[in-house]
């Protein structure tokens, strides 16, 4: 039974989307092709761009930009700091496609949903996907304004049953049991790690564990302590769905968490962590996640196996 009332659909579209069926291969298709249609080339990696972080994508040079809503079986964006703009331009010589604000579960989207961009992403022949975020810091050597590198992640949806690849697998997309330990490319850590360095970022760029929670509320003490106890470093809403699409249908992927607050894990702190924080540490520093990822950019070889530029190998 559809229990949705039609006034509350039109009034907010992502209701209807849970009384549908996850789009198929298709669908997924007919996206890309609508897309194909109206770009010059295909794009080889692909970014996403977090909470406050879409600067980026206006950085693109020769940039085509498409409003989520203009796009076949695109979800729209609710979220403040997320526009809904897919913008595709060159970025350090390489066609790259920006999505500027991503979806999330806590807005009424389905985890497939959430992460149907993905799929469309490997049919357009992006063969890289660059995920960033902004997340709470459960590590105590952390601070706002730090980036971490995100070397692993647990999926604490994905752990509890909600998972993107729940239903029928299609294997034109990947393998019904995906195995998830190779899940943040190690040589793309290493070429951002090498390129923080000499930046002189070094100082405040971490490697560490994320943690994906449905939100949308912050956490509990008690949740962040558990999450810490637990071995995340980083909490947010993202990210981790997203991962777990792209590893099923063979991308390769770099994630990285722009901080922006402290996670409450003492009962005696006065700190309260907003959206409004978030966007305004998010705008403050932006600029050193943008500069971080444009270098990566800039020393990977998408069409190599081996993904870095060889003649940046030598200066790595
Ligand atoms: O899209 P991301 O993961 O960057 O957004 C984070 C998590 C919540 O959506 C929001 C909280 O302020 O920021
Ligand atoms: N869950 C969660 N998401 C965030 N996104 C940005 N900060 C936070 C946080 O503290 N917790």
């Amino acid at each position: 039974m559809n229990r949705t009332p039609r006034t509350l659909e039109r009034k907010y579209p992502c209701c209807q989307m849970h009384s549908q069926e996850p789009l198929s291969y298709e669908d997924c298709e007919a996206t890309a092709q609508w897309l194909l249609g109206h770009i010059k080339r295909q794009p080889e990696i692909a970014i996403i761009c977090g909470s406050g972080l879409g600067m980026l994508a206006e950085t693109l040079e020769g940039k085509q930009t498409f409003e989520y809503g203009e796009i076949p079986h695109f979800p729209t964006s609710t979220v403040p700091g997320h526009a809904g703009k897919l913008v595709f331009g060159d970025l350090q010589g390489k066609f790259c496609v920006c999505m500027k604000g991503r979806f999330h579960m806590y807005e009424g989207y389905p985890l497939w949903k959430v992460t149907f961009p993905i799929r469309v992403f490997k049919l357009l022949g992006v063969q890289v996907l660059i995920v960033t975020n902004a997340a709470g810091s459960l590590a105590n050597s952390y601070c706002p304004g730090d980036l971490m590198i995100i070397r692993d992640h647990i999926n604490l949806l994905g752990l509890s049953g909600q998972n993107p690849l729940l239903g029928p697998n299609d294997d034109r997309f990947g393998p019904r049991f995906p195995p998830l330990s190779d899940a943040y490319d190690k040589k793309l850590r290493k070429m951002a790690r090498d390129i923080s360095k000499r930046l002189g970022y070094s100082s405040f760029v971490h490697e560490g564990v994320y943690c994906m929670v449905g939100g949308p509320n912050f956490e509990s003490v008690a949740e962040a302590r558990f999450l810490h106890k637990l071995g995340a470093d980083a909490v947010g809403m993202s990210t981790a769905a997203e991962v777990v699409v792209a590893k099923h249908c063979g991308l390769k992927v770099f994630g990285i968490s722009f901080i922006t607050n402290r996670v409450v894990k003492e009962y005696e702190g006065e700190e309260e962590v907003s959206h409004d924080g978030v966007l305004e540490i998010g705008h403050m520093r932006a600029a050193t996640l943008q500069t971080l990822v444009t270098e990566l950019v800039g020393s990977i070889d998408p069409n190599n196996n081996n993904l870095i530029l060889e003649e940046k190998e030598a200066s790595l």
